[in-house]
């Protein structure tokens, strides 16, 4: 393949260099693929996996020995380019000191990036972003050194650093933070010879799971599920199961039986969990039954910690990783199980730079690694459940809650009989519930998906809307940040004292809720309540989510108020009423998965209530109770609700029963983007079965300042859209300012 820059190198003859190896290498840049290299000879030729320094023009670039056939089918990989001849070969520099990458993590990169259209240097990129590649130096401490203190002049700061030395060696920073003496006094003690240099011991931070450190009795179904993941685990081999189970019956329990079993066969587990706070109670929980905790993997970790984790993968010291998506991309050497909590999640669908859903990729990985998959949801998606109906995937469920727990009441509050006061949102039914909680000691919970104050500010005297000179969105109103913001782009301005359209004084308002307007509204309803909001702007860190956490179990909150973050996965025992402020809310916009999304949404809130021994209540505010979400939500009956939605999809080949991909296509003018999505459009194949959407507006036709168009690509299940988007867009030369980019499975229709 290509080799950019073709300086050859001197002082080697042309049959030497002839006689050598051509290397592959794949460096972490868009290149189609990898660029050959010379290979040092044997027995200094890298191995596959290996990560390597390499020249590219002037500067030397960090690559990864690649495997010469790739596993991928041809038609989803680019055509090969013509060999750059061996005399013109560049010599690979030298080694990293790392093992070498596993190959199911480089065939895993090979397919995720077919399967994405992106380039495989940009995969490896994200797996190789916390590899720590510089070489590791052993951090120095310091120690008692032999000069005696007799002889010196012992100052208080120094005899408080004496003090504060250790048996094992302290950094200077450490050591400095706990006597008070700056690190100027530490290095001259350490010139007088009254402190030595010592390595600091390296962090072995991965303790070992004891797979039967707290087992739990499992009710016969729970145990039927368990040992069926068990077998799974125990045959070594890909196979795909969804763990179905109504909210509260244990499926997690269930699922770390299987864990346990892959622990017993000292291979390594991946769990996925969509949303990094949830760790905090997840890794509780784990830690109580294997006695020490998982590694936890997620874009907020610092990067030393990073760096310690995604070697002890490659090593397989961890065990066990919890984390987001980005996780897939660690190095595991044996992985023998993946979990997927929360399957149905769309927070696992990533959009930004490689555009790929966490959950599809999470069964790839196990499929090249020879493993089990568990997908887990109380309200799975269509695309699992058509899995399991077309029997690609085995399916396990679990129906009733553990123990003495029911499944909470669920009602509406017509909105229309009901309504709130002027100026509130919360009906008289709703906020009488409430009070009768509170007056039992019992906690409450309510939902709404909006941060911020108000969606809308609007001029009373003109209609005029503040709206984002950057986005096709209004501003939300952060009342306690005294401002405007924008939740596409980050945009924020304060709000202004008059209309910037008319001019009148005091004129605007805010229109409608989020959840400091509802908070504002209980704390003058129930002034005696102690109230919590979690929103993901609130629960910035996951020691700020572990904090509300223990709050809400140890009783010290009455009413949690929170968005979309509240409705994952918790187990909170006091919880016995859920208020839902605005169901209607997910249904507006053209998405496709608008219903369904809406139903699992709600019912995993809903979820929350009545988890422990006294019965939980949901009551849904909405001005729309004959929809068929909200039916589905009161009856509980997701079953029927998802085939309802099946035969929707079915006929018209939309997903999952078709493939869909979306092209958008943007540029920093209107006027280019219309031209540029006409003049691809124009070019887009006639085949039998496919069908081209488009172009029309992106659904957000102005984001971060730039204007969007969509085409979409639609065609039955049997076609391949990759081979037929690489041929359309084969040869397309953007300028400067034009973009294309590639959603394949688009899942939020932005
Ligand atoms: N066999 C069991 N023995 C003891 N406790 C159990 C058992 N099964 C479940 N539980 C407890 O019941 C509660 C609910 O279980 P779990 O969280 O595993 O359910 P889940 O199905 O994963 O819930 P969700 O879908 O809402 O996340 C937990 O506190 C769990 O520890
Ligand atoms: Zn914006």
């Amino acid at each position: 393949m290509a080799e950019p820059t073709l300086d050859v190198p001197d002082g080697e003859s042309e049959t030497a260099r002839d006689d050598r190896a051509r290397l592959p290498v794949l460096l972490t840049l868009p290149f189609p693929g990898p660029l050959d290299y010379l290979a040092p000879p044997p027995p200094e030729t890298p191995p596959p996996g290996q990560l390597v320094r390499v020249p590219l023009g002037r500067r030397e670039e960090i690559g990864c020995v690649w495997d010469r056939d790739s596993t991928v089918p041809a038609d989803f990989a680019p055509p090969p380019e013509s060999p750059v001849a061996s005399a013109r070969l560049r010599p690979v520099r030298g080694a990293l000191d790392l093992p070498p990458l596993p190959v199911t993590l480089r065939r895993f990169i090979d397919w995720l990036a077919a399967y994405t259209l992106t380039p495989p240097g940009l995969v490896l990129a994200m797996a190789l972003r916390a590899a720590g590649t510089e070489p590791r130096k052993p951090a120095l401490g310091w120690v008692r050194g032999s000069a005696d203190t007799a002889s010196l002049r012992m100052t208080p700061a120094r005899l408080r650093v004496l003090a504060a030395l250790g048996n094992a060696p302290h950094g200077t920073a450490d050591l400095s933070a706990a006597s008070g003496a700056s690190p100027a006094v530490i290095r001259a003690m350490a010139d007088a010879g009254l402190l030595e240099a010592a390595p600091i011991p390296a962090e072995t931070p991965f303790a070992t799971l004891d797979p039967d450190f707290h087992r739990v009795t499992l009710s016969d179904e729970q145990d039927h599920a368990a040992e069926t993941l068990r077998a799974a685990v125990r045959a070594r081999a890909y196979s795909a199961t969804l763990l179905e189970g109504v909210t509260g019956s244990g499926k997690t329990e269930v699922y770390l039986e299987a864990v346990a079993e892959a622990l017993r066969l000292g291979r390594q587990v991946l769990v996925l969990l969509p949303e990094i706070a949830l760790s905090a109670q997840w890794t509780e929980r784990f830690a109580r039954r294997f006695g020490a905790q998982a590694a936890i993997w997620h874009s907020a970790l610092g990067s030393k910690r990073r760096k310690i984790t995604w070697r002890a993968v490659l090593d397989g010291q961890a065990r066990v990783v919890v984390g987001a998506r980005s996780a897939l991309f660690l190095p595991f050497p044996d992985l023998g199980l993946c979990i997927v909590d929360e399957e149905h999640d769309t927070a696992f669908k990533q959009e930004d730079g490689v555009t790929y859903h966490g959950r599809d990729m999470a069964v790839l990985r196990a499929r090249i690694a020879g493993a089990p998959v568990v997908l887990v949801s109380a309200t799975p998606s269509l695309e699992t459940l058509a899995n399991v109906e077309a029997g690609r995937y085995g399916h396990l469920t679990l129906a009733a809650r553990h123990g003495a727990a029911t499944l909470p009441h669920v009602a509406l509050i017509d909105m229309r009989a009901h309504p709130p006061e002027r100026g509130l949102f919360l009906s008289p039914l709703l906020t009488e519930a409430m009070e009768e909680r509170f007056a039992r000691g019992e906690q409450v919970m309510l939902f709404l998906n909006r941060r911020g104050y108000a969606p809308l500010t609007l001029c009373r005297a003109c209609g005029f809307r503040m709206e984002c000179p950057n986005c096709t969105a209004w501003l939300v109103e952060h009342r306690a940040r005294k401002e405007l913001a924008c939740h596409h782009c980050g945009h924020t301005e304060p709000i202004p004292p008059s209309c910037p359209h008319c001019g009148a004084d005091s004129s605007l308002v805010p229109i409608g809720p989020g959840i400091e307007r509802i908070f504002e509204e209980c704390r003058a309803r129930f002034p005696e309540a102690r109230l919590l909001v979690m929103a993901s702007d609130t629960l910035g860190s996951p020691q700020a989510t572990a904090d509300a956490v223990r709050r809400i179990s140890h009783r010290e909150v009455d009413l949690i108020i929170g968005t979309q973050i509240v409705a994952k996965g918790w187990h909170f025992p006091h919880l016995t009423l859920v208020g839902v402020v605005d169901a209607d809310l997910g249904l507006g916009g053209g998405d496709l998965r608008a219903a369904e999304r809406t139903v699992q949404l709600l019912h995993q809130v809903a979820g929350r209530a009545g988890r422990a021994d006294a019965p939980g209540t949901v009551l849904l505010q909405s001005y729309v109770g004959e929809h068929p979400v909200m039916q589905a939500l009161v009856s509980g009956d997701y079953r029927a609700f998802m085939a309802r939605e099946a035969a929707q999809r079915r006929p018209g080949f939309w997903p999952p029963y078709g493939r869909l991909a979306a092209l958008i296509i943007s540029a920093n003018t209107a006027e280019a983007a219309d031209a540029l999505a006409r003049a691809i459009g124009a070019h887009a194949p006639h085949l039998p079965g496919v069908e081209i959407l488009g172009p029309a507006p992106a659904p957000l036709a102005l984001l971060r300042g730039r204007h969007r168009r969509r085409l979409l690509l639609r065609a039955p299940r049997a076609i391949a859209l990759q081979p037929i988007l690489r041929h359309w867009l084969t040869g397309l030369r953007l300028g400067a300012q034009e973009r294309v980019e590639i959603d394949i499975d688009p899942v939020s229709f932005l």
